[in-house]
């Protein structure tokens, strides 16, 4: 595609009529997205209306019934288990509701974690790990135990070690879902600083209008429908 003669860059991430149901349930019928690079995203929508499932699916964790997933110009949801594990592991990180972070662990170890499981070397790894918990102001709780964390620093902790890998994509699903107000903005602030610094692309699930007010743009999921107005090749 060009405008003005000049080449655009396609989307990084699109979901193209996308089907899928769990059980009985269809969670998704026809779902169209498209996420640029560099983009901050929310999806908001009822409890129930597909907002998880369709971020499975543009993560790869889940593939579609029917429909397909692009990513950076190549399809995604044929890539086989393997590959799309890769993928995850190199391309992408993930923040949940409750940070999911190792309790037997301490904080340095967690965020070094993704770096020693994709073969760096130990030291490379916790100097790394160091560095992004002093970007995410937990400088002075590398050697905690991870359950000796508030909620708060537990999802900065999960921030750092979802940035340590140099992702393209942040995948959140309710990030500041378990914390109180305060809490949760200073976590979306620095996801989103850090996220722009970086230029790393976020997809955030969300129920909270705030929490969506700091994203570029949002979009509504109901019923398993999707409402972005740039899906299906729209230039922005
Ligand atoms: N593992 C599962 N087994 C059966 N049904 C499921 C499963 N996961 C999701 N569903 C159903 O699929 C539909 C979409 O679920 P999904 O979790 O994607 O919605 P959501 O918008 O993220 O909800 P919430 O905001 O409550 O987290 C719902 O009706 C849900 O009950």
């Amino acid at each position: 595609m060009t405008v003005d003669g000049l080449p655009v860059p396609g989307p990084l991430l699109e979901a193209r009529s996308v089907d899928r149901s769990h059980g009985r349930t269809r969670a998704l019928r026809e779902a169209n997205l498209s996420v640029t690079a560099g983009e901050i995203l929310a999806i908001m929508g009822p409890s129930g209306s597909g907002k998880s499932t369709l971020l499975h699916c543009l993560a790869g964790v889940f593939t579609p019934d029917a429909g397909e997933v692009w990513f950076g110009g190549r399809r995604l949801d044929t890539l086989s288990d393997a590959r799309r594990s890769e993928l995850r592991r190199t391309a992408f990180g993930f923040v949940f509701q409750f940070g999911q972070l190792v309790p037997e662990l301490t904080v340095a170890d967690n965020v070094a974690l993704p770096l020693l499981l994709g073969r760096a070397g130990r030291k490379q790894a916790y100097h790394r790990a160091r560095g992004w918990l002093r970007r995410l102001e937990l400088d002075d709780l590398g050697e905690r135990r991870t359950g000796e964390l508030s909620g708060g620093q537990a999802q900065r902790v999960a921030i750092a070690r979802a940035l340590v890998t140099r992702p393209q994509v942040i995948f959140a699903d309710e990030p500041t879902g378990a914390l109180d107000s305060l809490a949760g903005e200073k976590v979306m602030e620095l996801l989103v600083g850090l996220a722009r610094q970086e230029g790393v692309t976020v997809i955030v699930v969300t129920h909270d209008a705030r929490v969506a007010a700091c994203a570029d743009r949002e979009v509504m999921v109901r019923d398993g429908k999707v409402t972005d107005p740039y899906a299906g090749g729209a230039v922005r």
